[in-house]
């Protein structure tokens, strides 16, 4: 159970995608459980929509079945989830077209006043469409919310369309453009450390710090998105979002306060302070890769290629699956400061993690060798999995004999020391859309500035006839991603 729930206000949550991966998997269990831990009651209402013709009891079974796959059994009882599924009804509706609208705003119109969520678990490319409906059709008042998924279009010019698009009809303060890693209890401590810790902020700059790395590894394929990550690939799917996302709560100022925009107003600064990659320099300061066949944990796996062709997809992708970067923010606290930060599929281990590894001192009294190894003092911040934080240092090896030296460490596992369940990110987020708390969503500026910076690196992919470098899956991606950090005189922490 997860302590001191709040309970929110009743709402309307209506899902359009609600028969894709992403509902299936993510937001009817994230509601289920916020649900089952009493967050909010029998007056809410979930409206499923989507263009597949079904009725409410053939949905139900859909989503009953999705509970019991993406839900442990300790955590559901066939009690809660029956009452539950009695929330859920089914509208069939086309988001680009006409049909469907009467039938979904006459159950709308059953509970007038009740805050509204419209969340848009689609392929963006039909967000503006969908806002433009609910608009025209009276659906947005001062209780509507608006929730975007990730990644908010294809390039900077697709992210600016979509943006003016919604904002047309929808004020920017109901827009809640998500990126479920803000709402990873881990990545939310990034903020707990930095400011309620005064000897972490302190050392946190360019005179203590000699870089941070940041990687998100995963051991999965594409699994059965392989016609939306093949237009997307590492760069689009992780880093304009998730990895940016990680790298602002690292480097950003104190923020007056908590509120969303004092945070925002931070990220942003961090964004636009992010040295821009020119052409020319993509090569050296970035790898790109795609996986062959390999082997993960020990099980041969087909390469991109091969599972991209299982599932329709044409031969020849560039798409890459991995991507490494040596970043750069240019101000006063990070200057010379290198941020590392690579992400892939079918690496060795599903691994989300951050090293702050601090400079060496200046004069060692231990000389490497007479007094056995001599490591820098590194920060661990383990988002995922085995949550918790680490600080590496040296101590001495007890016994007498000489003076020598042994790296050990300062453990937190957050399992342990909480003894609770970590609820999924979307459970979180998903309550702080009804209250209208928008700390932990992008705002339309930061969305556009971490595009911006990523463009450049699109446009030279775009430009270039070189493929991405192939990695056997079950490698840290491609060699060159070891090179890019070793040519530094650092190594990726493993
Ligand atoms: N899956 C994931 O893990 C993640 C997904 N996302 C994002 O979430 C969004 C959805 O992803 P995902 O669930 O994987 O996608 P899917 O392809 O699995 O699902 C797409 C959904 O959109 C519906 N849909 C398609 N066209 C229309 C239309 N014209 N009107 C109404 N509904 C429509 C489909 O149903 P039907 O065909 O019946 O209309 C289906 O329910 C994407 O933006 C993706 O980038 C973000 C993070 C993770
Ligand atoms: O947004 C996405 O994230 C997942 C990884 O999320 P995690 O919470 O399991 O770390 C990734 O697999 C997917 O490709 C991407 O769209």
């Amino acid at each position: 159970m997860v302590s001191r729930i709040l309970p929110v206000q009743p709402f309307d949550y209506v899902v359009f995608g609600a028969t894709g991966d992403l509902t299936m998997r993510k937001l009817l269990p994230a509601l289920y459980s916020r649900f089952r831990d009493g967050q909010f009651g029998t007056d809410s209402r979930v409206i499923a929509a989507a263009r597949s013709e079904m009725d409410t009891a053939e949905y139900r079974e859909r989503a009953e079945a999705a509970l019991r796959a993406h839900i442990p059994g300790h955590d559901r009882t066939d009690q809660s989830v029956a009452a539950f599924l009695a929330l859920l009804s089914y509208a069939a509706v086309d988001g680009a077209g006409e049909d469907g609208w009467a039938a979904l705003l006459a159950t709308l119109a059953e509970r007038e006043g009740q805050v509204r969520v419209f969340y848009l678990a689609t392929a963006p490319a039909l967000y503006g469409s969908i806002c433009e409906r609910l608009a025209a059709h009276g659906a947005i008042d001062g209780r509507s919310r608006v929730v975007l998924e990730k990644p908010l279009g294809h390039d900077l010019a697709s992210a600016r369309a979509i943006n003016t698009a919604v904002g047309a009809v929808v004020p920017e303060a109901q827009i809640f453009r998500i990126d479920h890693y803000l709402g990873k209890e881990t990545v939310q401590n990034l903020l707990a450390l930095r400011f309620a810790n005064p000897i972490f902020e302190r050392l946190w700059n360019a005179d203590v710090i000699d870089h941070v790395q940041i990687t998100v590894a995963e051991t999965v394929g594409v699994e059965q998105r392989a016609g939306y990550y093949d237009t997307s690939g590492a760069l689009r799917d992780m880093v304009q979002n998730h990895i940016l996302q990680l790298l602002c709560l690292l480097a950003m100022e104190p923020p007056a306060s908590l509120d969303a925009d004092a945070v925002r107003d931070e990220k942003l600064k961090v964004l636009r302070a992010l040295r821009r990659i020119r052409p020319g320099e993509v090569a050296a300061q970035s790898v790109r890769g795609q996986y062959v066949a390999g082997a993960v944990g020990s099980q041969p796996v087909p390469g991109y290629l091969t599972e991209l062709a299982a599932q329709g997809g044409s031969g020849g992708s560039t798409t890459e699956t991995f991507f490494a970067m040596r970043a750069q923010v240019d101000s006063f606290r990070w200057a010379g400061v290198p941020f590392y930060l690579r992400t892939g599929k079918r690496l060795p281990r599903k691994v989300s993690e951050i090293v702050v590894q601090f400079r060496t001192p200046p004069f060692s009294l231990f000389p490497a060798g007479a007094h056995g190894p001599s490591e820098p003092n590194r920060l661990l911040i383990r988002l995922q999995p085995q949550e918790g934080m680490r600080l590496e240092m040296m101590t001495k090896d007890p016994g007498p004999g000489g003076l020598r030296l042994r790296p050990t460490g300062l453990d937190i596992s957050f399992e342990e020391t909480f003894g609770q369940r970590f609820p999924d990110a979307y459970e979180r987020l998903l309550m702080d859309v009804v209250r209208g708390n928008q700390t932990l969503f992008m705002r339309r500026d930061e969305v556009e500035a971490a595009w911006d910076w990523v463009q450049p690196l699109l446009d030279s992919w775009a430009d270039s006839a070189e493929p991405p470098r192939p990695y056997a899956a079950g490698a840290w991606g491609p060699t060159a991603a070891i090179a890019l950090i070793e040519r530094d005189g650092r190594t990726w922490y493993e």
